[in-house]
């Protein structure tokens, strides 16, 4: 069974705080974005293996661990899964990136592809899936499902802030995936926005409303 992880570092819930407020504009917003995704990082990997390796320092030969060679690929979902990207390269700069463009329409809620564009060997990756918001997790549940039929067998989901709606969709829809969360607010409004949540969270970070 995959788990949830509730990323509640302190340095997360405080930029978690100024995203949320709606006088934070969206220079702000991005900067605390991509801090935010770097510190989840820090957690997201924390199950990588290390192997050992022999080294020279200055004064002695020594050994020292490594990252044992891992493939990695990140898969933002467009628009706003592109604000956590640039965080979590600093951390894993040899990962891949792949795209998922997909929207939500505001009748059905349901996601609507538009763009799908993955490095080959998909399958032969481990994925971290990137998306600020997990709200009825229609979008998430699509995403992962584009990667699994295009033979992805390891897949982490990431988001900010998910409601618990989207929880138990991705948790129910594909129970081996792992979800890292900063938070897990209250509940959806009439809108399927996430209640407190920060509102839509691509329009902030690209200023298009
Ligand atoms: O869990 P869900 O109910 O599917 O909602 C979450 C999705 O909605 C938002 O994208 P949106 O459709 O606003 O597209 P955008 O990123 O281009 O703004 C968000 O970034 C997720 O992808
Ligand atoms: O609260 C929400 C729900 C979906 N998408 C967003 O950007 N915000
Ligand atoms: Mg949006």
């Amino acid at each position: 069974m995959g788990k949830v992880v509730v990323l509640d570092h302190p340095l997360i819930k405080h930029k978690l705080t100024f995203i949320r407020d709606k006088n934070t504009g969206a220079k702000e917003f991005r900067e605390l974005v991509k801090e935010i995704s770097m510190l989840m990082a820090y957690e997201v990997t924390r199950d990588f293996t290390l192997e050992e390796i022999e080294i020279e320092t200055p004064i002695c030969k020594t050994k020292s661990q490594i990252i044992s060679g891992k493939k990695l690929g990140l898969v933002p979902v467009l628009r706003a899964g592109l604000g956590m990207v640039d965080g979590m390269l600093n951390i894993l700069p040899a990962a891949k990136v792949g795209h998922i463009g997909l929207y939500r329409d505001p009748k059905t809620f349901k996601p609507v592809e538009y763009f799908c564009k993955l490095p080959q060997d998909i399958g032969e990756r481990d994925l971290i899936v990137l998306d600020p918001m997990l709200a009825t997790g229609g979008s998430a549940t699509a995403a992962i499902g584009f990667l699994k039929k295009r033979g992805a067998q390891n897949i982490k989901l990431v988001n900010i802030i998910a409601a618990p709606e989207g929880i138990e969709k991705v948790k129910s829809t594909y129970p081996d995936v792992d979800i890292y969360v900063a938070s897990i607010d209250e509940k959806l409004n009439e809108h399927a926005y996430i209640v407190p949540g920060l509102g839509d969270a691509g329009d902030r970070l690209f200023g298009t409303k």
